[in-house]
């Protein structure tokens, strides 16, 4: 079922290299271009997050270079997943790969063909049985033995969506006939109106694993999250702060329960977490949208004109401009970019 997609030449900004590597036991983003020289600007902020003896020193660096090299050979990696997934992979619900419009809930279609007013908004869209059927999709797909990418190192758990096929059917005819009508009223400044790719996948949280998410950003102009549900659940509000380059993004704090079936818009740069989950397990699903146009002029991980490095296997969204200079030909390395993580005291270091 994997998609076989054009072939659309793909790159990523250098800094996916060396910039916003994230440790998670320390839940530090730390840059990393030598030993000598993250010492100088990290080992003070580990000391004060635990890491203190030698040992631990050298298992936060090695952890670190292993990152490095696996994001370096990850489009590869990727590419050989998609060729064992079309090889071997027999979805049990075919339909959720085809998007159709009774997936969606009559108050979102309704606003979708009448954006007139972002009040709309604030009406709930209801629970589908779609969500359910793509719930067991997921589900099968955990079973199978075929591989599977996770989508981060923020978030070990879930799946990349575009290795397993829904892309074409699914999720690319969602962003263009629905959700752009939406995010190009409510998000016009940060690219809205142009989104022409995006990278999805699920997350998934319980109380035994990954059971909360820290503070940050993602490698999107525009964030769609959905929550597709599981067991019941408590806890796991997701919650926001300001916009990542606001002075004080901290000061302001919102939260957004999850609930079953029901869609949050929000933009990439809006700082952003998830409290932990008090019980059961939550899988959402999350699309963050890209607007080339935008990127193409300044990297939302660096905050820099993007260095486009080519990949083959993956895509962060940029598209080469004529004229532009790639920082290298560096064919078959891919990116899947972590969302960066902002905790308070962390910021400034980055
Ligand atoms: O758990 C959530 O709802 C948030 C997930 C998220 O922000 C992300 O994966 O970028
Ligand atoms: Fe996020």
């Amino acid at each position: 079922m994997a998609a076989k997609g054009k072939q659309t030449r793909t790159f990523v900004c250098s800094c996916f290299f060396e910039d916003n590597l994230y440790i998670k036991k320390y839940r530090m983003h730390v840059s990393y271009r030598n030993k000598k020289t993250f010492m100088e600007t990290c080992a003070k902020e580990l000391r004060l997050r635990g890491c203190v003896t030698d040992a631990q020193f050298a298992e936060v660096i090695e952890e670190i270079e292993s990152e490095i090299s696996r994001r370096r050979a990850l489009g590869e990696v990727s590419l050989q997943r998609r060729a064992m997934i079309t090889e071997e992979y027999v979805p049990l619900h075919e339909d959720v790969y085809q998007l159709q419009e009774s997936f969606l809930d009559p108050q979102f279609l309704d606003l979708v063909s009448d954006i007139s007013s972002v009040d709309c908004l604030k009406k709930q869209l209801q629970e589908v049985e779609f969500c359910h059927r793509l719930l067991e999709e997921l589900e099968h797909i955990e079973q199978s033995s075929c591989p599977k990418g996770r989508p981060n190192t923020m978030n070990s758990y879930g799946v990349l969506l575009d290795e397993y096929g829904f892309d074409n059917g699914l999720l690319t005819p969602l962003r263009e006939i629905y959700l752009m009508p939406l995010t190009s009223v409510l998000f016009p400044d940060c690219g809205g109106g142009c989104l022409d790719s995006h990278k999805a996948f699920t997350v998934i949280y319980s109380t035994s694993h990954d059971h909360d998410l820290s503070c940050h950003y993602d490698n999107a102009e525009v964030t769609l999250n959905v929550c597709l549900g599981y067991e019941g659940f408590t806890g796991g509000d997701l919650y926001f702060h300001g916009m990542k380059d606001e002075d004080e993004w901290t000061r302001q704090k919102l939260h957004c329960q999850h609930h079953l079936g029901w869609g949050i818009l929000h933009r990439g740069a809006h700082m952003h977490g998830a409290d932990p989950l008090i019980s059961g397990t939550r899988c959402n699903l999350i699309m963050w949208m890209r607007a080339s146009s935008v990127r193409n002029k300044q990297c939302p991980m660096c905050g820099q004109p993007p260095k486009l490095v080519e990949m083959y296997g993956a895509d962060d969204g940029y598209r080469l401009d004529k004229g532009r200079e790639l920082e290298g030909a560096k064919g078959n390395e891919a990116s899947q970019s972590d969302p960066v993580d902002r905790d308070v005291d962390v910021c400034r270091l980055l």
